[in-house]
């Protein structure tokens, strides 16, 4: 079964209060996601392993450590994990960034799958699904499904809310991606939306609403 991570550091949890405020404007809204998400990449990468080194300082040589070479991916869903892409990316700019495109059907709520483009070495490289949002748990499931379809194995979640229904079904679909949150939220209301959730993080992320 994955574990889930609740990313409950202060910083974390005083943004996340103005990002779910309704009064919070696009701009900051935008701002305060990506501050929001530099702060879980810090978290998301407390497993990374060290090795050792030295370096010369002006004074000596010092012990000191790097990290070994593992090679990340992130993998935002569009729209509104582009919200959170260069905030990590302050903390891991050699990442490599792949796309993926969803949308949720707002009848079933099924996720309608419409883009993806991958870095070319993806198999060789840890990857970090990122979504605000974690509702039914649909459109994660697809996109990391689509993922192993094309062989990749070590993937984690990063998402700001999740629903108790979308980690359950999660876990469930994928019992070895751990996922990486700074919410648990109350419930899924009848047309799918997080209670209390943030309202359509996509629509507050780009101001299209
Ligand atoms: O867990 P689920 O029930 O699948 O819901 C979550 C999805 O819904 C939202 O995307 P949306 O479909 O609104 O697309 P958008 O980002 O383009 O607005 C959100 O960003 C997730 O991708
Ligand atoms: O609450 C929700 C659920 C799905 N997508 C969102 O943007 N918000
Ligand atoms: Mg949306």
């Amino acid at each position: 079964m994955s574990k889930v991570f609740l990313c409950d550091h202060p910083l974390i949890q005083h943004k996340l209060t103005y990002i779910r405020d309704e009064r919070t404007n696009t701009k900051d809204f935008r701002e305060l996601v990506d501050e929001v998400a530099t702060l879980m990449a810090y978290e998301i990468t407390r497993d990374v392993p060290l090795e050792k080194t030295t370096v010369k300082t002006p004074v000596a040589v010092a012990e000191a450590k790097i990290i070994s070479g593992r090679m990340l991916g992130l993998i935002p869903i569009l729209r509104a994990g582009l919200g959170m892409v260069d905030g990590i990316l302050k903390l891991l700019p050699a990442a490599k960034v792949g796309h993926i495109g969803l949308y949720r059907d707002p009848d079933t709520l099924q996720p309608v799958e419409y883009y993806a483009k991958l870095p070319t070495d993806v198999l060789e490289r840890e990857l970090i699904v990122i979504d605000p949002m974690l509702a039914t748990g649909g459109s994660a499931i697809a996109a990391i499904q689509m993922l192993k379809n094309r062989g990749c194995k070590q993937i984690k979640l990063m998402c700001l809310i999740a629903a108790p229904e979308g980690v359950k079904a999660m876990q469930e679909a994928h019992p070895d991606v751990d996922i990486y949150t700074a919410s648990i939220d109350d419930y899924l209301n009848d047309h799918g939306y997080i209670i209390p959730g943030l309202g359509d993080a996509g629509d507050r992320l780009f101001g299209t609403k």
